[in-house]
């Protein structure tokens, strides 16, 4: 049967480049001599005069750190951290922008073998709480701006604290540059096996809140194989991904990927806007550019002039986080004169199914990709059998056939999803005969909103703690610009009169109390939710009658 990967070259010619068995077994051998992350990402590219990091403060200053700055930096968190009790296996979390300092932080973490959690600086207090929570952070980083968040939270870790020239040191926390300066630069890195976890990320679900998702070591190989096989990063290249280390695609690939190749990354601390993206690709000569379609669809939407500075200056251009419209393929090739590709993944196992730079194979419009090497990915039924070409399914990947898949379960949370030797990824899909995949939908309710994968019940549980609101359903409904926007459907408590007021307080308690990107951007008050006999909300209804409303 034809497979997802028919278009691609032999699987064995594609790895032969990198030996992927030669690396797992090195993964999983001796810990004395197994992996430790800091030294993949930046240990052995030091003493070679290399950069590892351009980064454009909010204020617009270009500072370039090599990767013996980062060794440097990295050392003395480690030790700070080992100072703290810190060791193999604890996790320590970072709620920082796109500053040098966070760089430091996470290698400094893997450097003593312990776990490093994001957590995006939209976030508000409860959706801090739930992920420290199950974590378990040791210690928390964060700066001024994020640090009142903290005070919001029930059992809070220690926290240390970046301070600005003008801040004061909030009572009982760490400072965290002065025990930089106070520590050492030299830390023995701890080795650790590829089994062992180096972070620790979160995934929204339909039903719950949202669950862990625990990364081991052994990941790094397929981090590695997405920066050459997809992105197709080259040492001459200038790489900026400007999505936020805070969530997968950024931690990913915007920090680890580039840095385990010995290849420098960007960071631009400043708020995405399409002018100051096209003033940076001029300034620092960008080569090779990732982000989600949100931020290009921005792009376009500033005109062709705003374009014309950096025509034919973009090599490559990879997307990913939302399906890629072929509206901006076009508008890319005409006015940036760069290739742009789709990308698929998602916080469990990373990108899976790519249109590769790296690869030469064949782009059809629309698709998606196809499987990476070291991932056989297939389209099941709903009873678990593989379909063939052109039959709707979901996308899952072969578990036992795919060497470079490292997802084992959501941490202490039972995961259905990987029943029957597969993973599936509840997205929705189908294959053309030459093994490119063409994406559908979700099969659940999971919203996709500028890239980010927002839960309905993390939003309805948000909206409920609200005194004016009994019940709420939340969906995610169509919209040109985001892919989709959060739409709530409220129920009021009996004293309460819908308006349009009272619809914006809702919206900023959500932002306030869960995160500034997962707000619903509309709200209907409404009697009653359609709901199953047993008193299940029947999303999917409200949805539908909402994609067919945008119709009209
Ligand atoms: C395998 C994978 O992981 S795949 C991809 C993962 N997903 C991503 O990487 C996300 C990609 N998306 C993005 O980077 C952004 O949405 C962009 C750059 C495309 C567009 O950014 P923006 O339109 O400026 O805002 P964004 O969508 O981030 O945020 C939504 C809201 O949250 C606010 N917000 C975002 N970050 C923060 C923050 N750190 N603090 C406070 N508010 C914030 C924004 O101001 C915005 O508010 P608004 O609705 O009043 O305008």
């Amino acid at each position: 049967m034809t497979s997802i990967r028919a278009g691609l070259p032999r699987y064995e010619d594609a790895v032969s480049r990198f030996r992927i068995e030669d690396e797992i077994a090195r993964l999983d051998g001796d810990p004395a001599t197994g992996i430790n992350a800091y030294v993949e990402c930046c240990g052995r590219h030091t003493g070679q005069d290399r950069l590892a990091l351009r980064a454009i403060s909010a204020g617009g200053e270009l500072r370039l750190f090599s990767f013996d700055d980062l060794a440097d930096m990295s050392g003395r968190v480690a030790n700070m951290l080992k100072g703290l009790g810190v060791g193999p296996g604890d996790v320590v979390a970072g709620m920082l922008p796109r500053i040098p300092e966070l760089v430091a932080l996470i290698l400094g973490t893997w450097r003593i073998g312990a776990v490093y959690q994001p957590l995006f600086t939209a976030f508000g207090p409860k959706a801090i709480e739930h992920r420290l929570g199950y974590s378990g952070a040791r210690l928390v980083v964060t700066n001024p701006a994020n640090r009142g968040k903290l005070d919001e939270i029930e059992d809070s870790p220690p926290i240390a604290t970046i301070l600005g020239p003008n801040d004061a040191l909030p009572q009982g926390d760490i400072d965290f540059r002065a025990a930089l300066a106070a520590a050492s630069p030299d830390c023995e890195p701890v080795m650790r096996k590829g089994e062992d976890l180096f972070m620790m990320m979160s995934t929204s679900g339909t039903t719950g809140l949202p669950k862990g998702v625990p990364v081991p070591l052994s990941a790094l190989l397929a981090f590695g194989a997405y920066m050459r096989d997809a992105i197709g990063l080259r040492p001459d290249d200038v790489f900026w991904n400007i999505a936020d280390p805070g969530w997968a695609y950024g931690l990913y690939y915007a920090i680890t990927g580039p840095l385990l190749l010995g290849i420098a990354t960007t960071f631009n601390e400043g708020a995405f806007t399409a002018g100051s993206t096209y003033e940076i690709i001029e300034r620092l000569g960008v080569t090779s550019l990732a982000g989600s379609p949100t931020a290009f669809r921005l792009l376009l939407a500033e005109g062709p002039e705003a374009a014309a500075g950096v025509k034919g200056r973009l090599r490559v251009v990879s997307s990913a986080g939302e399906p890629l419209n072929p509206e901006v393929i076009r508008w890319f090739d005409t006015h940036l004169a760069a290739p742009i590709h789709d990308h698929y993944g998602q916080t469990e196992n990373g990108m899976m199914v790519n249109n590769h730079h790296g690869l030469a194979h064949r782009v059809r419009a629309g698709s998606s990709g196809f499987a990476m090497p070291g991932y056989r990915m297939v389209v099941l039924d709903e009873a678990g059998n593989e379909l063939g070409p052109n039959q709707p399914g979901v996308l899952a990947v072969d578990i036992a056939n795919s060497p470079l898949r490292w997802f084992d379960g959501y941490h202490q949370v039972e995961t259905p999803a990987m029943a029957g030797g597969y993973y599936r990824t509840g997205d929705t899909v189908e294959y053309e005969p030459d093994g490119s995949v063409s994406f559908i939908g979700r099969a659940d309710d999971v919203i996709t909103s500028s890239g980010y994968r927002i839960g309905p019940f993390d939003v309805e549980s948000a909206l409920i703690e609200h005194p004016a609101v009994n019940e709420a359903a939340v969906v995610g409904v169509p919209d040109p610009r985001r892919t989709e926007i959060v739409k709530a459907f409220v129920i009021l408590a009996p004293a309460y009169q819908g308006s349009p007021e009272l619809a914006e307080e809702l919206a900023q308690h959500v932002r306030k109390r869960l995160s500034a990107h997962a707000y619903p951007r509309e709200i209907d008050f409404v009697a009653e939710l359609p709901k199953t006999p047993s008193g299940k909300i029947q999303r999917f209804l409200l949805r539908k009658a909402e994609v067919e409303k945008r119709k009209l």
